[in-house]
């Protein structure tokens, strides 16, 4: 039986924590980010990077300023999370934030302060020793690196990338992930300091011991009550994300870069997943990262929340600061519905989970723990787990809903009908007869049912494959924006706003129609989605000049569906919503001029050309002038400029420099012909 938490309402909000770290040894120290407490409550408070009389609040309910304890945090916001476990719910805690800011000291910690984990572990075992009711505490612990899943309880050389699944009732599962039950407190510490070392982690400029992966641990909490002869199925994940890096200050060489790419991507999904939710978006693209997909229960789904936002101190984490307490808003406003799991034992066996009814919750279904899980060892087999289907024990009635879908179990094979007892004066070839007749009646009956099964796998490959190249049909004519839809309209924007909202509404409405459970941002390309946020941006900027600030808020979220990337347009959403909530004018910066730009660039080419420290260094006798060229439609040389774009916003790199030379003592605006005189030679 499955019934709604016993919360005050039938939602439940994220409850953000917010800890920020001391500075560590070498690290400069400032008061840029800091923690204010005062009667109404607790903030997180940061300067304001572009005006510094300014500052940003984030009022969180549990804020904690450097010198906070392990034990404070697990006291006030993470306890009171375990009795929800113990009421059969699914419980998600998050550490969120950037490399270095203490994520892994607060999930995991070290020997001389025990992190959230060991503290969580401790915790149940001292309630199970206390309570009447019988508990069994199970663990599975897994990490996802470049995008892979890995079982962290089994040696790293012998561990295969697992795959993840999704049951009949829409349950995201990791397949074949091993669950140890957890006898004692040092069966756990055992398993946790050894999956630890295998967990992937790395050294960077900011963090000697920096997670490279994702990792998720989750407690498996079965309560049984020997008088009702109920088992509530609680869940505690534990999720110590990588944290989100900029490459300038880690210095990454080429293999930390590519872990990189795949930690910046997934925590980019992420935050889709989140912007979509807040969106009230038709859909949400979990299926974009193993991250998201994996977690999917605990971001709108049925788990209960806690996310807590790990900051680092000082100016140079401040724009990671406003990033992660940004995100922090956005998840804030997720309502989950949790759910309880509840099972009714109609034997009654012992703390076995039987008579599972709670199939419908969306949540990683973990494997009977007495029949399906491993103690850590060799790899996992791949070889479904039907064990606890097969085995008899004091469990009954286990749907095979609750189980992984890959678990086929044999059907039983249909025989003809029985034969009619055989009259007593036939004679024995009158019996082979029909005996043979009969086996041939059945082998045609099967042969016939065999011939229909293929049939229908036919059609319905057909009809799939149809379907599939319908779809890649829609999605490459939209991948592309037609040539001329926005550019021009972009180029005369001033005088065209009205004109250009209306094409990007009718473009997404259109597209929307068509496409009910996709949105257009997913389906175009790079190139068009950047034109299609640039769009936005340009009327946002409008609004933002006539003092619309709500509505130019409005497109600048639209943008950033395009664009979820770019840091300095989200920036400029969180500016204008302080601006909003604080009812103050918001004056716009003046774009910076890229002509301006391009002539620094100039010089410095100039410098490096004459020095010889270019790529190229100029023939005697010669001198490297640039000159502005219109750049083509698509832009493709803006990717790179798009990024540090001042504003984060226009990004049009609607410029790019090409080198004209002319000789020194020659004419300036050399004819082409004569540029053939000029050499570069390697330097
Ligand atoms: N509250 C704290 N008190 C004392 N030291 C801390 C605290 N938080 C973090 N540290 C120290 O800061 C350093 C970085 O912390 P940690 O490794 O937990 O960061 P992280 O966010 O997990 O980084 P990454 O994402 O790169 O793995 C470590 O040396 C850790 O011991």
């Amino acid at each position: 039986m499955r019934r709604s938490a016993q919360l005050d309402h039938d939602y439940w909000r994220y409850k953000i924590a917010a800890r920020l770290r001391p500075p560590i040894p070498g690290e400069q120290h400032d008061n840029a980010i800091r923690v204010l407490r005062s009667d109404s409550g607790s903030a997180i408070v940061v300067d304001n990077p572009r005006d510094p009389t300014q500052t940003f609040k984030y009022p969180f309910s549990s804020c904690y300023d450097e010198s906070s304890t392990q034990d404070e945090i697990f006291d006030r916001d993470v306890r009171p999370l375990i009795d929800l476990a113990f009421s059969g719910m699914t419980v998600t805690i998050f550490a969120y934030g950037v490399t270095s800011s203490g994520k892994t000291h607060t999930m995991q910690g070290s020997k001389q302060q025990p992190g959230i984990i060991p503290r969580a572990v401790e915790d149940i075992f001292q309630r199970t020793a206390s309570q009447g009711s019988r508990t069994t505490l199970a663990v599975s612990y897994m990490e996802i690196y470049k995008d892979e899943v890995y079982d962290l309880l089994v040696d790293r050389e012998t561990a295969v990338k697992l795959p993840v699944r999704e049951n009949e009732s829409g349950q995201v599962f990791v397949a074949n992930l091993s669950v140890l039950p957890l006898e004692t407190l040092d069966d756990f510490e055992d398993a946790f300091t050894r999956a630890n070392k295998q967990r992937s982690v790395g050294s960077t400029n900011l963090n000697s011991v920096s997670s490279r992966s994702h990792a998720i641990l989750t407690l498996h909490v079965n309560v049984t009550d020997p008088l009702s002869n109920l088992t509530l199925s609680g869940k505690l994940n534990l999720v110590d994300l990588a944290g989100s890096e900029n490459n300038k200050l880690t210095g990454n060489d080429s293999s930390r870069m590519a872990e990189s790419a795949a930690i910046n991507k997934s925590l980019s999904v992420l935050g889709q997943v989140v912007h979509a939710l807040n969106q009230g978006a038709s859909r949400i693209p979990y299926r974009n990262s193993k991250l998201t997909r994996i977690l999917q229960d605990a971001l709108g789904g049925n788990s209960v929340g806690l996310l807590i936002c790990n900051l680092a101190p000082g100016t140079k984490f401040r724009q990671d600061t406003l990033n992660t307490l940004n995100f922090a808003v956005r998840t804030k406003n997720i309502q989950n519905k949790p759910l309880v799991n509840q099972q009714a034992n109609s034997n009654a066996g012992p703390s076995l989970i039987s008579g599972n009814t709670a199939t419908s919750a969306r949540s990683i279904p973990a494997p009977s723990n007495t029949t399906s899980s491993r103690l850590p060892g060799p790899r996992p087999s791949r070889v479904p787990r039907i064990s606890n289907i097969s085995s008899g024990g004091p469990r009954n009635s286990l749907t095979f809903s609750s189980l992984p879908p890959a678990v086929k179990v044999e059907e039983k094979v249909q025989l003809a009908p029985a034969p009619a007892p055989v009259p007593v004066h036939l004679t024995e070839e009158e019996i082979n007869a029909r005996i043979a007749k009969a086996v041939e009646l059945e082998v045609a009956r099967r042969l016939e049912e065999r011939e229909k099964q293929r049939r229908e796998e036919e059609a319905a490959e057909a009809a799939r494959r149809q379907s599939m190249s319908m779809q890649e049909e829609q999605t490459s004519s939209l991948q592309s924006l037609p040539p001329g839809l926005l550019t021009p309209l972009l180029k005369q924007r001033q005088s065209h706003d009205e004109e250009l909202k209306q094409r990007l509404e009718e473009l997404e409405s259109k597209f929307e129609r068509s496409n009910k459970d996709s949105h257009l941002a997913d389906v175009l390309s790079p190139i068009s989605r950047k034109k299609t946020g640039r769009a936005y941006v340009a009327l946002a900027r409008a609004h933002t000049q006539k003092n619309d600030l709500d509505l130019a808020l409005e497109l600048y979220r639209k943008a950033e569906t395009y664009v979820p990337d770019n840091v300095k347009l989200k920036e400029r959403i969180l500016e204008i919503e302080y601006a909003i909530k604080n009812n103050r004018p918001f004056n716009l910066s003046p774009k910076k001029s890229r002509r301006a730009h391009s002539k620094r660039d100039r010089d410095r080419d100039r410098e490096r050309a004459k020095s010889g420290r270019g790529k190229y260094k100029l023939a005697p006798g010669y001198e490297a002038v640039e000159e502005r060229e219109e750049e083509d439609e698509e832009g493709s040389a803006s990717e790179k400029e798009n990024a540090r774009d001042e504003d984060g916003e226009e990004g049009s790199g609607s410029a790019k420099r090409r080198r004209r030379i002319k000789s020194r003592d020659g004419e300036p605006g050399t004819p082409p012909k004569k540029r053939r005189l000029v050499r570069f030679e390697e330097a």
